[in-house]
Parts: structure tokens; sequence; C-alpha cells
């Protein structure tokens, strides 16, 4: 970010984007094999607001998450979370930005968002913990969260292992939203459940939506994104194709990519759904 004082997290207007992505690069590899995987990405996400971020596999979600999140390094653009600029934040930096909260995660693996040697009450009072609140009222807390994420207390003293897959799941949703951050990113979070526990975790992140919390929703999938999302943005090869209301996305799709994925989801009525237009999408794709 250049111009201006420095802002932080805390002091973010309510009103300013929550999440605002301008120009992102982000190569992979040794200098001189360097390959693109985003490449001028734009995104902004107000508070409150949930975005689906689709697109096939390869094509860059994991990569912008994870780069929201600290964990990738950009090549040139910048991120700014909750008003703060966090484009060249080191490991301390980002340590502290986590602590406060600001900004959440949830990941396909719910093993890989949860630590496997802390019980789903710890799981649930860390973050809080963390936040300085006491331990009494933490837990408190924690317990008053679980009806949102329809679990029931008998839970909380298990460890993640001796939990079912959408169990773990909704614990690591509730973990990553019992603080009330402003940003919670979702990796692929439905992906590796069954239709049923699929259907059931969506079902929570439709009525989390009221929380205030901006929800980033990344899926190949745009019929688990469509019901939840206020806006989609479509990537294709690193790059950000179309962004828009879901309304519109889905039912005008400017980009043939988009149309091309609207027409592969069983799910959603779309014109182009007729094979034989598909397969003229995808050739003029690969021009
Ligand atoms: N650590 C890495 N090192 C080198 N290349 C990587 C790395 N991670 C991802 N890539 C490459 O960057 C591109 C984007 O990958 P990314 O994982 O962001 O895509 P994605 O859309 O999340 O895919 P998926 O849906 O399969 O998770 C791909 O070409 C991938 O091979």
């Amino acid at each position: 970010m250049t111009g201006g004082p420095a802002r932080t997290a805390d002091d973010a207007g309510p009103a300013g984007p929550v999440l605002e992505v301008s120009g992102l690069d982000v190569h992979y590899g040794p200098r001189h094999r360097r390959r693109p995987a985003l490449r001028g990405v734009c995104l902004s996400v107000a508070p409150g607001e949930t975005v689906g971020l689709i697109g096939e596999t390869g094509s860059g979600k994991s990569t912008l998450a994870r780069t929201v999140l600290g964990l990738v390094r950009a090549s040139a653009g910048s991120v700014v979370v909750g008003g703060e600029d966090v484009t060249r934040h080191g490991p301390r930096q980002w340590r502290a930005l986590r602590r406060r909260g600001v900004v959440q995660y949830v990941f396909q693996d719910p093993l890989r968002s949860l630590d496997p040697d802390l019980t789903v009450e710890d799981s649930l009072t860390e973050p809080l913990l963390l936040q300085g609140v006491p331990r009494e009222e933490a837990a408190e807390r924690a317990r008053a969260f679980l009806p949102r994420v329809r679990l029931h207390e008998e839970l909380l003293a298990r460890l993640p292992g001796e939990l079912s897959g959408g169990q773990r799941q909704r614990v690591a949703v509730a973990r990553a939203l019992v603080t009330g951050p402003r940003l919670v990113i979702l990796d692929e979070p439905v992906s590796a459940l069954d239709a049923a526990t699929r259907v059931q975790i969506l079902e929570i992140l439709k009525e989390l939506r009221a929380s205030g919390t901006a929800l980033v929703f990344i899926s190949h999938d745009l019929g688990s994104v469509a019901g939840v999302s206020d806006r989609v943005a479509v990537l294709h090869q690193g790059e950000l194709v179309e962004t828009g209301t879901t309304h519109d996305v889905v039912n005008h799709p400017r980009h043939p990519y988009t149309r091309l994925l609207i027409g592969s989801a069983p799910t959603l009525y779309s014109a182009p759904a007729d094979r034989a237009e598909r397969e003229a999408l995808r050739a003029l794709l690969r021009t």
C-alpha cells in the first residue's frame, strides 16, 4: 500500500472492505523456472459478505486463500485484511494478526484445521483465550456456540480422532467463527463430505452469514457455493475472469469458462447444459 498513515486491522472502519486484493501475482518454483499461479487478481469483500470463489482444479483457488492467510508470498500486488496491508508481513506479524483473530480459516480436511491432541472444548476455547478472554467466559462462549453448528455438549470432551468427518468439520467451523472474526476463508469445506453432511454444513454456513463475519467460500463446485454466497468470483488459469452477484453469474454468465462451469453443474438450471455447446465452449477456451 502506498501513501497515507499506516493503519492496523483494529482501527479499520467497519464500512471499508474486510479484504482487498489488488493486482495480485503469485509465482511458484525457482527463479529460472518460475510459473505463475495467479495473475493480476483483484477481489474486494465487504464486511459480512459471503463471496464464493470457484474454479476447476489447478485454477489457483488455494493459492489465493494461502496468500490471504500469509502462507504464500505475493510476487506483485497487495493484500489488505481488515484495513491492514499484510502483503509484506513476516511470520511474527502474521502470528500477531492471527492472535487478534482478524482472519480465520477452515480447510477441506478438518484434521488440518484442528489440533489432534486438543479436545473439542480446548479447540473452541483456545482462540478466545489467545484474545485474552478469561477461561470461564471462554468455556461459556464455546458452549453457547455449539447449537449454531448443531453439535451436542457431550462431544466437548472428545478428540478430533473420535468424531465423524461431519462433526469434525462443524468443530472446525465453530473454532473459526467463535471469536467473531472479520473474515473467514473456507477452502473446499464440504468437498470431502458425503452428500447429506455436505447439505448440513452448507445450511449451517448459510445461517452463520447473519453473524456479521465475511466468508470467502472456495469450491470447484458452483452448486455448493451458489446457495450460500452473495457474490461469486470465477478463477480460470490464475486469472479472475468474472465477478458478480450470484444471481447474475448463474443466470447471465458472461465469460465462456463460467458458462462451461454452469453447464457442468448438474444441480443448476443453465442454457448451455447441452453437451454440444459445452464442447464448443471448451474449444473456445483452448484458443
Ligand atoms: N507449492 C507449490 N509449488 C509449486 N506449484 C504449486 C504449489 N502449489 C500449487 N502449485 C501450482 O499452482 C497452480 C494453482 O494451484 P492451486 O492449488 O492454487 O489450485 P486450486 O484451484 O486450489 O486446485 P485444487 O482445486 O486442485 O485444490 C497449479 O498449477 C499448481 O500445480
